[in-house]
């Protein structure tokens, strides 16, 4: 396979060595936000394994404690790189520590809210007020710092909530400035990545597109195939897309259609990636085969398993398939998996984990790997959702696309509680088709990060034209989330629930009630099942 190069050695790259702090994702976040490339990769990486010169590092928070035994500390190569280092938190306490200052528990911790106080002239502040409302999460303080660093701000109870050593460009703050809480924290960290590093904001998906085409052409080469599952989600849908453009139809996109998708969705999904977006798309028609196996299975983590299981039958099925044709048709093999895979899950699995890191994942294909032995090609790795929303629209991807909502693997199946049947499937179906259409009616759609309709397996007694009902229930569940990790209920208007209601008991056969779901994650999940 030819050699290709790293997106990180094309663009000018921060480096965010992880020490386990919540917040580090949200560094790189702001970063990107900048139009600057950054990294972030595990506080334990030896300097010499970076794959890339970075323009400048960053020391995010922990934890830890910098004085306990068992602490994560910094490769001390980091210093002969002679590049530009700024540690937040655990960071600025990190370089106190390794550099002859000392570090202590204090009596006075600092949780949230604080006013700090600049003094002199640092070019970190530059264009700052000064005094800036910060927030803070530590109980422990830089109590002397090293020789040759000057103090740069301060709060009421906190001596060196900033130093510098400008002379080696070596900056810490206690504070966090990539959460949104702190007043000025972009532009503290522009002033370090941009000002001080000078790495240039040339990060946009406009120049990420050629680049990426290309890289993915020399991955590939001149003549092999690549397989992979779309499912019409935003994620594969772009990832497709950027392969059609690299390969053209040396790609090959499978959709299954497992019968619990939403109405209309698998013509929809082929009519846009075929038709509009010219992805060499087979669509397996397994619709029967997913419900047949699910007859009389109630259990939400069995119904999962069956689906997952009969997905990988399907996708090798239909792989199969395509790898004969190819070889019929004296073609390249078939040699790579295309993965949607995007940068949170990268991170997930390379951040340093503290003692409170717990994180939750889904995988719908992980199953495929082992068995197929092909090489695994992920477009999307280094990008965060935004950014693969703003790549979408480049590549000329309907906005209602990109902006569609998150749909799970097991699709409605997880919507429809207990036994799924095609009837069940039916009243689900045709539910969250019209609730989807009254939000977007309203402008809520964009507003909402994920709303569906999911059908009860209990019946109540209703009254319709004068005649009694006995039918099931529908719940209605909308929800506002930034990582699906947490979310809140949404507050729909009433007037618009009482449309959506109304609309679904008089045109969705074998309903009679709509219900709203008020709870949150946690304690409840998103999906019901
Ligand atoms: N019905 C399906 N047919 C083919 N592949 C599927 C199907 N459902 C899921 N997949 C595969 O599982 C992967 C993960 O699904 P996931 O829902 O996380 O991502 P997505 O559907 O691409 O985007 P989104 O998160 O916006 O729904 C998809 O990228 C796709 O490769
Ligand atoms: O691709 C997927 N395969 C799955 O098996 C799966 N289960 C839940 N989800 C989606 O994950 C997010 C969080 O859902 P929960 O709060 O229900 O765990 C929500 O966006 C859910 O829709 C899945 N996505
Ligand atoms: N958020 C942090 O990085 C905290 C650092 C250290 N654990 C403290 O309490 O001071
Ligand atoms: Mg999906």
């Amino acid at each position: 396979m030819p050699e290709t190069v790293p997106v990180s050695q094309l663009y000018d790259t921060i480096l965010i060595l992880d020490f386990g702090s919540q917040y580090t994702h949200l560094i790189a976040r702001r970063i990107r936000e900048l139009g600057v490339y950054c990294e972030l990769l595990a506080c334990t990486t030896k300097i010499a394994d970076v794959p890339f010169k970075p323009k400048g590092v960053i020391l995010s928070g922990s934890p830890y404690s910098v004085y306990e035994k068992d602490s994560p500390h910094v490769d001390p190569a980091v210093w002969d790189l002679k590049v530009p280092v700024l540690g937040i938190c655990y960071g600025l306490q990190e370089i106190a520590f390794t550099r002859g200052g000392r570090v202590h528990s204090s009596d006075k911790k600092e949780f949230g809210k604080a006013t700090i106080t600049i003094s002199g002239s640092s070019r970190l502040f530059e264009g700052l007020p000064a005094e800036l409302t910060v927030w803070m999460s530590h109980g422990d303080q830089v109590e002397k710092v090293p020789d040759g660093f000057k103090t740069i701000s301060a709060t009421a109870t906190c001596p060196f909530t900033a130093v510098e050593k400008p002379d080696e460009n070596i900056y810490g703050i206690q504070f966090h400035p990539e959460v949104t809480h702190t007043q000025h924290g972009s532009t503290v960290l522009k002033n370090f990545v941009a000002g001080i590093c000078g790495a240039a904001a040339t990060w946009t998906m406009a120049t990420f597109v050629d680049k990426e085409i290309e890289r993915i052409r020399s991955i590939v080469g001149p003549t092999a195939q690549v397989i992979g599952a779309v499912s019409g989600g935003v994620d594969s849908t772009v990832a497709a897309r950027i392969m059609s453009l690299a390969i053209g139809d040396r790609f090959h996109a499978i959709l299954v259609d497992n019968g619990v998708m939403r109405l209309n969705e698998c013509e929809t999904v082929k009519e846009t990636l075929q038709k509009h977006l010219g992805i060499n798309l087979a669509v397996a028609d397994a619709g029967e085969l997913f419900l047949g196996k699910l007859k009389g299975v109630t259990d939400p983590e069995k119904k999962r398993k069956i689906i997952g299981n009969t997905f990988i039958e399907v996708f090798e099925a239909e792989a199969a398939k395509i790898e004969a044709a190819v070889e019929q048709a004296g073609k390249g093999k078939i040699e790579f998996l295309l993965q949607g895979t995007l940068y949170p899950d990268v991170i997930e699995s390379i951040s340093f984990k503290g003692p409170s890191a717990t994180i939750k994942t889904h995988h719908n294909v992980g199953g495929l790997l082992d068995d197929m032995k092909l090489k695994v090609i992920e477009p999307l790795r280094e990008l965060f959702k935004d950014e693969v929303r703003a790549l979408g629209s480049i590549l000329k991807i309907d906005d209602d696309l990109v902006w569609r909502h998150p749909f799970p693997g097991p699709g409605i199946a997880i919507r429809v509680l207990g036994e799924v049947t095609p009837s069940q499937v039916a009243i689900a179906r045709h539910a969250d088709f019209i609730f989807i259409e009254e939000i977007k009616k309203a402008g809520l759609y964009r507003k909402i990060s994920q709303a569906y309709a999911a059908l009860l397996p209990v019946k109540s007694v209703g009254v319709m034209g004068d005649a009694r009902t006995y039918e099931q229930v529908i719940a209605l569940r909308a929800v506002e989330t930034k990582d699906f990790m947490t979310a809140d209920w949404f507050e729909m208007p009433y007037d618009i629930l009482k449309r959506i209601s109304t609309r679904i008991i008089n045109e969705v056969k074998g309903v009679n009630r709509v219900v709203y779901d008020v709870s949150s994650k946690p304690p409840a999940t998103i999906e019901w099942e």
